[in-house]
């Protein structure tokens, strides 16, 4: 299996795309900031803002003061931006799928069986590189896991890009094709049959293609940096190759329909979940980062701390960078609260799998405090047995119906 996944992410099959597409980000639009909590408002919000730009993308969004002075915004907000249109777009199409007159296309059987075929594949990759999730996945409805295999695949075929056996041939021109190719695929001209079954799931689900480009973006970004000034910067990277993750779930996952969250509030939890779960990876893999010569720890709490990059690549487990680890830790569960919250808002078949993933990526920090800190040359790891016990309280978990305990729509 390995052998075709690797085969799926070689360059030269991802220079097959068909020149450069630019892709279309968003334009100008009104922004109600009351609707922006939970997160670290900046004084500017806090004072009403109204009127908020995105020139272009995440990457570079301006704010507006009401005495008309441009101010950028923290990665948090123009993230929650990208959330808030998930969102809407999510409740706009459910609706429009409510008024639908035309009938869906029938699909010829051949068709079909190639299609079953593509969504098989899906399925061995999931089973192969995340067998509990890919066990979790079975409890959810026929269409909803097989979407959400496709979009595993997906996304481990563009993490495999940079973080592959092929990372050392991958250019930022690649991921421009494998940009274009996503494209394709969100315009029904998938390349090949991963694609396919991805093509099928995006027709049936209503996922937009943003996180997914923002994903892209990730990668991008994990070519040109390998330094982050603080955890504003650092959070950005983790919207971009975690939290997405969390937003293309939810419209395949489905809220319950006796839910009364908001769905930005629930997509705000998964964003949570994914920033969780990334910072906890990258907690994990300090001192495997760091020999391939990355520190993806914020600079300036690095140095507020007394340590710089040179201690990490001496890594020797001092007072110093426990007191460090023991506050990155802290933030990181942080994050995991704020998604627990919205896991029990989801479709009663969908919570099993995602609170087994809450459950087992949480005690990763854990077994970093176990191992005394030491993330240099100890890679925390969740025992078979604590994972065993771990399924059955993730399945008590699961039902619990949604409760109230989310901001809910005024
Ligand atoms: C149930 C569930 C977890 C569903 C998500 C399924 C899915 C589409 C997963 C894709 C994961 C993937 C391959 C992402 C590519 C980028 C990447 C590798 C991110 C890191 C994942 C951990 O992988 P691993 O330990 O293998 O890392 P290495 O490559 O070995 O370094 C990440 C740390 C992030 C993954 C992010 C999530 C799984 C987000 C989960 C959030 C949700 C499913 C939303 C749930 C909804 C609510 C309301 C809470
Ligand atoms: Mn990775």
């Amino acid at each position: 299996m390995s052998v075709a996944l690797l085969w799926v992410v070689s360059p030269c099959e991802v220079s097959n795309g068909t020149g450069f597409l630019d892709s279309v980000r968003e334009g100008n639009r009104v922004f109600d900031s009351s609707r922006h909590r939970n997160l670290v408002c900046n004084e500017r919000i806090k004072r009403g803002v109204k009127q908020r730009w995105n020139f272009g993308s995440v990457r570079s969004a301006m704010v507006a003061t009401p005495t008309g002075e441009m101010a950028t915004m923290t990665s948090e907000q123009k993230v929650y931006d990208v959330v808030l249109k998930q969102a809407a777009l999510v409740k706009r199409q459910l609706r429009s799928t409510d008024d639908l007159e035309v009938k869906p296309e029938i699909p010829l059987p051949g068709n079909l069986s190639l299609l079953s075929e593509a969504y098989d594949r899906c399925s061995e990759v999931c089973a192969e590189y995340a067998k509990t999730f890919y066990l979790g996945t079975m409890l959810m409805t026929p269409e909803r896991r097989r979407a959400i295999w496709a979009i595993y695949v997906w996304c481990r075929r563009t993490d495999e890009l940079v973080d592959g056996p092929n990372a050392s041939h991958i250019t930022p021109q690649a991921l421009d094709r494998w940009e274009d190719r996503l494209e394709d695929v969100f315009s029904g001209r998938p390349f090949d049959m991963l694609d396919a079954a991805l093509s099928d799931t995006v027709s049936q689900f209503p996922v937009d293609i943003q996180p997914f480009r923002d994903m892209i973006e990730g990668m991008r970004m994990d070519l040109r940096k390998s330094r982050y000034r603080n955890f504003d910067e650092l959070y950005l990277y983790c919207y971009y190759v975690a939290g997405t993750v969390g937003l293309m779930s939810v419209p395949i996952m489905g809220i319950a329909p006796d839910s009364k969250a908001t769905t930005e509030s629930v997509y705000n939890a998964a964003l949570a979940l994914g920033i969780a779960n990334q910072l906890t990876n990258i907690l994990r893999d300090v001192g495997e980062d760091a020999r391939r010569g990355r520190v993806y720890l914020p600079q300036d709490e690095l140095a507020q701390a007394g340590l710089s990059d040179n201690d990490i690549f001496a890594g020797k487990v001092t007072d110093k960078w426990r007191s460090f680890m023991k506050k990155q830790i802290q933030r990181a569960r942080k994050f995991f609260d704020e998604a627990e919250e919205g896991v029990t808002q989801l479709s009663s078949a969908s919570r099993w799998p995602v609170w087994a993933s809450l459950l087992l990526y949480r005690q990763i920090l854990d077994e970093i405090e176990a191992n005394d800190y030491n993330n240099f040359t100890r890679r925390a790891y969740v025992s078979k047995p604590k994972k065993l016990i771990s399924l059955p309280i993730a399945y008590a978990k699961s039902l619990v119906p949604p409760t109230r305990t989310l901001v809910t729509s005024s």
